[in-house]
């Protein structure tokens, strides 16, 4: 029996986390979960799994939810996060928030010991250099979430890391893959959100939208294989069906297929090294579906994910700043205060006018991010 600790519970990764436990009450218990302002949904996943410890993000709710709970230890804010997190009874913990808040708590999670099975890629870009440190000083695995650094991982297997030629992290494209620059300037929030492939939660549906998504995960992948950006490639395919490959010094690729349902990397990271059934997957049927797509990617076309190759080759403070300015962005254009373009201009000017630090510690860290979330407050007014 394995013991979790969830963040995000009420989100989209956080949901489907919840489905699997349920569906493997004698493999997982769930110990103690996080949520943000969902409290309705945080009362169902309560009512159905009975955790010890619950962490909501206002201290009203805590408040409001321990009436109704006695039995149960409610907590609020980022102190709750790293609370959640380091559950002493607790092997694993699940990071499935959103945003780069869920650092903190994936660093006290790791010098506790445990397992981190991360979803929340924004905190390996962030301080991915300070996660990956704590990792290797705790011995504790870092397992990917992401469907396509799943993929990586299970392409690589049993395999000698030395021997790896390249990686290449497959790309839908997103909701807007098959207009052109010009055909952006007046694209809605609505549109955005209509993923080709996969229903995600809003923020990362837009990331995909402008491929920010895919540079957050080059840099995820530089991160969690210690692979240099020129020997990681994205390659678009329009399907998700590929979700990623890894290609050895003998030409040979090995990739990882599946119908895009991202209750399979969750569930692997919870399971590995084994394998279990998952209730209610769809297999995939090649023959069904006959023909799979591919093509070279267009900086040009999609400048975001230039910028974030950019910010990972250059290294240090920026890639806090990019994030965060990402982050800022993308919030603004959700409210419609913004154009879908002016997302990664605004990212763009936050990585020209940004001092580098190389090596950032966690104090610098936090102030970038914070700093950076009100320039681009700032930059809009
Ligand atoms: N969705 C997907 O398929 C995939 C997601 N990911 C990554 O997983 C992470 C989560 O994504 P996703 O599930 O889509 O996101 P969602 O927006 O659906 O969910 C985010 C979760 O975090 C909580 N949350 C948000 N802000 C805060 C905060 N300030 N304090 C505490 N809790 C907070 C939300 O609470 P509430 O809703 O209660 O307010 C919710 O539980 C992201 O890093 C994303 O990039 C990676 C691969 C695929
Ligand atoms: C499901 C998942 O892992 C997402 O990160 C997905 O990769 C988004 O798809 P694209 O970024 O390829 O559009
Ligand atoms: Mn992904």
């Amino acid at each position: 029996m394995k013991k979790i600790s969830l963040l995000g519970a009420t989100g989209s990764i956080g949901i489907q986390t919840v489905d699997i436990l349920r569906n493997n009450k004698d493999n997982f218990q769930l110990v103690a979960l996080s949520s943000g302002k969902n409290i309705e949904k945080t009362r169902e996943i309560i009512d159905d799994l009975q955790p010890e410890l619950v962490s909501v993000q206002q201290e009203q709710d805590a408040i409001q939810l321990q009436k109704e709970y006695p039995h149960i230890h409610f907590t609020f804010g980022t102190k709750g996060l790293v609370e959640v997190a380091t559950h002493p009874d607790s092997t694993v913990l699940v990071n499935a928030v959103l945003g780069s808040v869920g650092l903190e708590s994936t660093l006290a999670a790791i010098r506790m010991g445990k397992t981190i099975a991360i979803a929340n890629k924004e905190t390996l870009v962030t301080a991915g250099h300070l996660v990956m440190a704590e990792a290797r000083k705790y011995n504790v695995a870092i397992l990917p979430v992401d469907s396509e650094h799943s993929a990586i991982f299970q392409s690589m297997n049993g395999e000698n890391p030395k021997q790896i030629e390249r990686l290449i992290l497959t790309a839908s494209g997103g909701s807007f893959r098959d207009k052109t620059r010009e055909q952006l300037k007046d694209v809605t929030v609505k549109d955005a959100l209509n993923h080709p492939n996969w229903s995600m939660g809003a923020k990362i549906t837009i990331d995909s939208a402008t491929m920010m998504n895919k540079g957050l995960e080059v840099i995820e992948a530089h991160v969690l294989f210690n692979m240099p950006f020129e020997k990681i490639d994205v390659l678009l395919h329009k399907e998700s069906i590929i979700h990623s490959l890894v290609e050895y010094h003998d030409t040979s690729v090995i990739a990882q297929l599946g119908t895009p349902d991202m209750r399979v990397p969750i569930q692997y990271a919870l399971s590995y090294p084994d394998r279990l059934p998952l209730v209610g997957g769809n297999r995939l049927n090649l023959a069904q579906i006959g023909q799979l797509h591919f093509k070279e990617v267009d900086f040009d076309r999609f400048r975001a994910l230039k910028l974030a190759y950019d910010a990972g080759r250059a290294g240090g403070s920026v890639l806090t700043a990019m994030n965060a300015a990402n982050e800022a962005a993308v919030a603004l254009f959700l409210e419609e205060k913004i154009t879908f373009l002016q997302i990664e201009e605004i990212i763009e000017q936050v990585m020209n006018d940004h001092q580098n630090i190389l090596m950032p510690d966690l104090e610098t860290i936090l102030h970038v991010d914070s700093e950076t979330r009100k320039t681009v407050a700032n930059m809009v007014k």
